[in-house]
């Protein structure tokens, strides 16, 4: 069985795919942080493929700060487009299927409906822009690839919603949080296990796909789950937008459809509150 080398392998969903290669024991998984491979540095990615000559690559590494993108709009840039169209292009020259995970603010966010993947993108954000960029870089490179994109990902690992609300749980008696942005919470971990999937089923069915949880919830609504079942007495007061301010503007409605990926890799995909409950039981 071929070589896949996972690149950002320290970040949250890096930290998950490595959970999960522990517990499959999957020798065949090469985990490389940014330490070891920085992705804008040219000579180390091609010494890393001449070195494993990988079947599959999967692409962890981002610029993921979104308020802070807006002051760095260049280093995100960098990384979010520049970063992954270096990678595209080695696997493109060594026939390397690349899986690359993408973001639902790519999307203004400002309709009613699911998002399919023919939906136009018009990111609203730095960030979001420099993630479809990434996209937009890749078949020039290869038409290998599987592009994810994913929504408000949290996990025990890394800085997310669900641990900083934890946190602040801890702290105060009340946290007040946006209710007027309604999208879809992804546990890492099942994006995780959707990857490894991929790469196990040996699909060909190469393209973008959207993947979440199933369901549609606030941050309010996300917030008030953690508390509740994790069974903190904190208050949750429901607020506007316009009540936080931010440095990016997000999209106000995200929430993706996942048809697509489910009919291609045959997969069923957990409701966001049952996977809720799995990370807190981990986190616990
Ligand atoms: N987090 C979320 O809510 C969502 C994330 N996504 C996407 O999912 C993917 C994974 O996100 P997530 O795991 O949460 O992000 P994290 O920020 O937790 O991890 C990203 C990792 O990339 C590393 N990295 C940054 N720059 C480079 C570089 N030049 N070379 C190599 N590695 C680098 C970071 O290293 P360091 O720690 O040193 O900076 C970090 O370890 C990203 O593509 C993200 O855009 C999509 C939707 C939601
Ligand atoms: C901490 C906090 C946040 N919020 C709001 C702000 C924001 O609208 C929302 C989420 O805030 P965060 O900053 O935790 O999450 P944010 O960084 O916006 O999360 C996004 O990250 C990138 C990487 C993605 O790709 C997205 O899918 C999404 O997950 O919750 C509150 O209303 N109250 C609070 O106390």
């Amino acid at each position: 069985m071929g070589v896949t080398l996972v690149f950002g392998a320290a970040g949250q969903l890096g930290q998950c795919l490595q959970q999960l290669g522990r517990e499959r024991q999957l020798t065949n998984l090469i985990f490389l942080p940014r330490t070891q491979a920085n992705i804008l540095d040219e000579a180390a990615l091609q010494s890393v493929f001449t070195q494993y000559r990988p079947t599959y690559l999967i692409n962890c590494a981002a610029y993921t700060a979104v308020d802070k993108a807006e002051e760095e709009a260049d280093t995100a840039r960098r990384v979010n487009r520049d970063g992954v169209e270096n990678l595209a292009r080695l696997c493109g020259e060594f026939g390397t299927t690349l899986l690359h995970v993408s973001t639902d603010f790519v999307f203004a966010g400002t309709g009613n409906q699911p998002l399919i993947e023919t939906d136009e993108a018009a990111p609203i954000s730095v960030y979001g822009r420099t993630k479809l960029e990434g996209e937009q870089v890749i078949p020039a490179h290869t038409g290998q690839y599987f592009i994810l994109r994913t929504s408000w990902l949290y996990s025990r690992y890394a800085g997310n919603f669900v641990k900083t609300m934890l946190r602040l749980g801890q702290e105060r008696s009340e946290v007040r949080v946006i209710w007027d942005q309604l999208g879809t919470p992804t546990y890492a971990l099942d994006l995780a296990d959707c990857l490894l999937h991929i790469i196990d089923s040996g699909s060909t069915a190469y393209g973008l796909y959207h993947y979440s949880n199933e369901g549609v919830a606030s941050w309010y609504d996300l917030a008030v789950a953690v508390f509740e079942l994790s069974g903190l007495p904190t208050r949750v007061v429901p607020i506007r937008t316009a009540e936080y301010p931010t440095s990016a503007t997000r999209p106000t409605f995200s929430v993706l459809d996942k048809t697509n990926v489910k009919a291609a890799l045959g997969l069923a995909i957990p409701h966001w509150r049952e996977s809720l409950k799995a990370c807190l039981r981990q986190l616990a």
